[in-house]
């Protein structure tokens, strides 16, 4: 399985990059437009947040999902027996975040966002007619004025060698929501799934820009577009002594927004974040 590295300057790089969509589920674009230095600030900015006690005021509310995701509470990926290794804060514009940490939250999450729209839009295009015809509004237009895009900062702690054998850091699983969009992290450990079941690493130079389909785009896609199972390896070594973090987008739709016959977003949302345990 060949995730492709694609330069976003390309002449024809809408074109390489929704066919390894199509072929991945996976694409992995360079010399895109979100600027390395504020992924970078926001990485050491939120290991501070997350190695102090300022945490704990925010813990995460089952209501509305913003807030502090604590190593105890973490998901559990579908089908999966263990919790994840991990930590984590959703921050949403209209949400809670510690005060020092909003305005360079907000200027990524905005960067980002019209980033992600665009290549929604190169998705679109890219769409074979006969799939296209079965989306019920422009996918451009189903994100409009969306309350649920959320920006997701991880942080996967250094092992302690205590942990529950099999736990990863993040199991395998298919993202939710239509779209994610994820600098690489600061260490290494993404894997995704080929159609064999083995296990690849995806391109994660620093610097580059990770995408992938979540299951609302292949059910609106009619699985022209997969969600292909993905997941965080565990380090050995001296890398099992340092924090990982890592900042995923994940491009919602408004709820009402239908996705096929069987399902609207919303719908298909709640079904899953009472799946993942995070939910009642
Ligand atoms: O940390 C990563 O690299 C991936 C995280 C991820 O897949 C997720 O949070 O859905
Ligand atoms: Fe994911």
């Amino acid at each position: 399985m060949q995730v492709q590295v694609v330069d976003y300057r390309a002449a024809d790089a809408a074109e390489q990059f929704t066919r390894s969509l199509h072929e991945t589920g996976f694409g992995v674009l360079v010399n895109h437009p979100i600027e390395q230095a504020r992924v970078e600030k926001i990485y050491a900015d939120w290991l501070s947040f997350f190695n102090s006690d300022e945490k704990q005021q925010f813990a995460f509310s089952k209501e509305t999902q913003d807030g502090y995701f604590s190593t105890a509470i973490s998901e559990t990926a579908k089908g999966a027996a263990l919790r994840d290794i991990k930590e984590y804060f959703h921050y949403y514009p209209w949400g809670r975040v510690p005060p020092a940490l909003q305005a360079e939250a907000q200027a990524y999450f905005e960067q980002a966002n019209g980033l992600a729209q665009e290549l929604l839009s190169w998705v679109e295009r890219f769409t074979p007619p006969q799939i296209a015809r079965h989306y019920r509004e422009p996918l451009s237009h189903m994100i409009e004025d969306s309350k649920l895009t959320l920006l997701r900062v991880l942080r996967y702690p250094p092992l302690t060698g205590q942990e529950p054998a099999g736990a990863l850091r993040a199991a395998a699983h298919g993202d939710i929501n239509l779209l994610t969009i994820l600098p690489a992290a600061n260490e290494p450990g993404l894997q995704v799934q080929g159609r064999d079941g083995a296990w690849f690493d995806v391109p994660c130079d620093f610097g580059m820009l990770i995408i992938n389909i979540g299951d609302m785009l292949q059910e609106a896609s009619q699985g022209y577009y997969p969600s292909t199972q993905h997941r965080v390896v565990n380090p050995t070594g001296d890398g099992a002594k340092r924090s990982r973090i890592s900042l995923p987008l994940f491009l919602h739709p408004r709820n009402e927004v239908v996705l096929s016959d069987r399902y609207t977003a919303d719908e298909y949302l709640q079904e899953r974040l009472r799946e993942l345990g995070v939910k009642t």
